[in-house]
């Protein structure tokens, strides 16, 4: 097994954990679990995920494999680890990747970032990479880097679009079940033909479902199934729900996924996916504040007010405090949209700090970026004159940045008491 990155799979990055679930830290979600959240929470499992991509895309038709593939300059997989990665109650995530991948993979995961990954070398088919990754967390506990986790998750690293809701709805059948997996209706009938190539017979459309991923399993059941299974199994099956059927008798709960879960298969699929982030990244937003204190009025009312108004907004706040980590990291995760609140000072330090990092960053080379620069006019500190006149800087600021795609407007509130809102 080889360490994603310098140091190894480092320990879970604090984030927003669901509440009760283990290795829950400061940042727990305030709102209230949700129902497979709550049942999540109170069995708590220790869950682990391994993400087959050692293929070689060859429906894809292109050279390079698909999980490589860039979209929106980025490739393909980081986007799957990113969705994972998300997800803190998801201690390791291990990758199978090819031997002749392996730096390009290290390569990235340093790139963007990633955390909690750990490598290990794919298979020549998917069960045999899957396999190889289930050894690495069973061999955990000597290693020292991993553990064996109570439940897997299997998802295919070029299944980009999987969300929280449904890993953790998964996980919690897998805990109940013994075994689980994502499903979506039929598209089309399927046929089964004789050795002629002649009808033989159809399937009933609508009693059959299509399996998906993200799967989740108790770890002991999947393991025992991979380690009894035959040669030809891991040579040509494909459904690890059917091992643990064949080899543990665990007959897996299906659970309805949505249709963002299928997989990156042909090349037009490539522009699907695209399409999806551009949607996403129009519906992220980031609100930047210049003071810790004043965080949670401000930046708590500004996320309420957009949720409010808008459907499928995004909103995460942070501060430029340490503006390198911090901004990086957003920015990394291609957010587009930003709200910079200057509390503290009467000019547009936070705001100026932001475009830096933004124009360093190169973001806006392929979309604009936009930047709401807002300040509050509490006319008793400072005399209304001099405040509109530092303000008016604003339009300088916003020509000079549109050159480089970055569209910067100013916002202006009156609000004298604006600390005690
Ligand atoms: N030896 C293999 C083959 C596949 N996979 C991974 O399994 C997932 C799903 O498989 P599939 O879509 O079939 O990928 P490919 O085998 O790469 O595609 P193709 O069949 O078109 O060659 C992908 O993330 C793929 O990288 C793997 O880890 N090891
Ligand atoms: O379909 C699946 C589940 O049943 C798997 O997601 C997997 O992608 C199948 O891989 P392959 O395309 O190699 O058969």
């Amino acid at each position: 097994m080889e360490p994603g990155q310098p140091g190894g799979s480092g320990p879970a990055e604090p984030g927003p954990l669901p509440r009760g679930v283990r290795g829950a830290g400061p940042k727990a979600s305030a709102s209230p679990p949700s129902g497979a959240e709550a049942q999540l929470q109170r069995c708590a499992p220790a869950v682990a995920a391994v993400l087959p991509a050692g293929g070689r895309g060859e429906r894809m038709g292109v050279p390079t494999p698909k999980q490589f593939c860039p979209i929106l300059e980025r490739p393909l997989i980081s986007y799957t680890l990113q969705a994972l990665e998300r997800v803190c109650w998801i201690k390791d995530i291990v990758v199978a990747v090819t031997g002749e991948n392996m730096d390009a993979m290290k390569d990235l995961i340093q790139r963007y970032q990633h955390k909690r990954i750990s490598l290990v070398e794919a298979g020549v088919t998917r069960h045999r990479s899957i396999f190889n990754g289930l050894k690495a967390l069973a061999e955990g506990q000597r290693d020292a880097q991993l553990s064996r986790p109570e439940v897997v998750i299997i998802h295919d690293a070029v299944r980009p679009f999987v969300e929280e809701d449904i890993l953790l709805k998964v996980v919690t059948a897998a805990k109940e079940h013994g075994a689980a997996g994502a499903v979506r209706p039929l598209v089309s009938t399927v046929i089964s033909p004789d050795a002629d190539g002649c009808l033989d017979h159809s399937l009933e459309r609508a009693r059959h479902r299509a399996s998906e991923m993200p799967q989740a399993f108790l770890f002991d059941v999947i393991y025992e199934a991979y380690q009894q299974c035959s040669d030809y199994d891991l040579e040509f099956g494909t459904e690890c729900l059917q091992l643990a059927l064949k080899y543990c008798h665990i007959k897996a709960k299906l659970v309805e996924g949505s249709p963002d879960l299928w997989k990156v298969t042909y090349k037009r699929d490539l522009y699907a996916a695209e399409s999806i982030i551009k949607e996403r990244i129009s519906e992220q937003i980031h609100i930047v504040m210049d003071t810790k204190e004043d965080e949670e009025h401000i930046g708590h009312h500004f996320e309420e007010m957009l949720k409010n108004e808008l459907n499928h907004v995004k909103v995460t706040s942070g501060s430029l405090c340490h503006p390198g980590r911090d901004l990086q990291q957003i920015i990394l995760e291609q957010c587009y949209n930003f709200i910079c609140v200057n509390v503290k000072t009467s000019e547009f330090e936070e705001t100026q700090k932001l475009l830096d990092v933004l124009t360093e960053s190169n973001i806006s080379i392929l979309y604009p970026v936009v930047v709401i620069s807002v300040h509050f006019l509490d006319h008793k500190s400072v005399p209304i004159g001099q405040k509109m006149e530092n303000l008016m800087q604003i339009r300088e600021f916003a020509k000079e940045v549109k050159k480089r795609n970055i569209l910067l407007c100013g916002l202006l509130i009156y609000c004298p008491q604006y600390l005690y809102y």
